[in-house]
């Protein structure tokens, strides 16, 4: 089955609804270089991952500027993984011995996945912007992604642009080990649609491969 990920929680409440909905895993984003209203401070994400129960993942979503920096943040949150945009493949491999699993995203046609793939424990492939973020609500060529899936030997997150209504497509097509999803399970900026959340872990969880 496919696992889910909801990503830019704020608030405890929201957190603890993606939880009851059935969420495999929860993104904090802290310390980023992009403009997000889904944007909080270390301190809150340390607080909002301690609220998380057992069983379910807690990932700190950062933009840092080095491995050393990468490892301060995951020594004051303590997230059970780190998704990072914008390091280099060596700068993800200098993290191997982190406490929390090592998530490298990435755009799917960057010329160094296979480096990021053997530095990292899992890939996120998002729809990246310029300045090197996600959260942009924007798809990408899920053809693409589904050849990243078949030819590289590490679990593959799917992201960028899913809402509940194309998430059941997007798994069908692309048969990712999970999907992730910020703004497109929101009812504004940074506050998340409780419904929505609830019907994109239903669709993302039924959706049907082909065999
Ligand atoms: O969500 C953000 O604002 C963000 C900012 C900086 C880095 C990552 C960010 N979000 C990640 O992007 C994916 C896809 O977002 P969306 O569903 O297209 O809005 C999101 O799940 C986060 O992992």
């Amino acid at each position: 089955m496919t696992r889910v990920k909801v990503c830019g929680f704020t608030r405890e409440v929201d957190l603890a609804a993606a939880v009851a909905a059935g969420v495999d895993a929860v993104g904090l984003i802290a310390g980023v270089t992009v403009e997000t209203p889904r944007e909080i401070g270390l301190a809150d994400a340390s607080r909002l991952a301690a609220t998380v129960p057992p069983l379910v993942s807690t990932v700190l979503v950062t933009m840092p500027d080095d491995a050393g920096e990468a490892r301060r943040r995951i020594e004051r949150v303590r997230p059970d993984a780190v998704q990072l945009h914008g390091l280099d493949p060596a700068d993800v491999a200098a993290l191997a011995d982190a406490p929390a699993d090592v998530i490298a995203a990435v755009d799917p046609t960057d010329p160094d996945l296979d480096a990021y793939a053997g530095a990292a424990d899992a890939l996120l492939v998002d729809s990246i912007d310029d300045a090197g973020g996600g959260g942009t609500g924007e798809t990408h060529d899920w053809e693409r992604t589904r050849e990243i899936v078949t030819s590289l030997d590490v679990p593959v997150i799917l992201a960028g642009g899913l809402t509940p209504e194309n998430v059941a497509t997007a798994v069908e097509r692309v048969d990712p080990f999970a999907v992730d999803v910020a703004s497109g399970v929101e009812r504004e900026g940074g506050v998340k649609d409780h419904d929505a959340v609830g019907r994109f872990v239903e669709r993302a969880t039924r959706a049907r491969i082909a065999p």
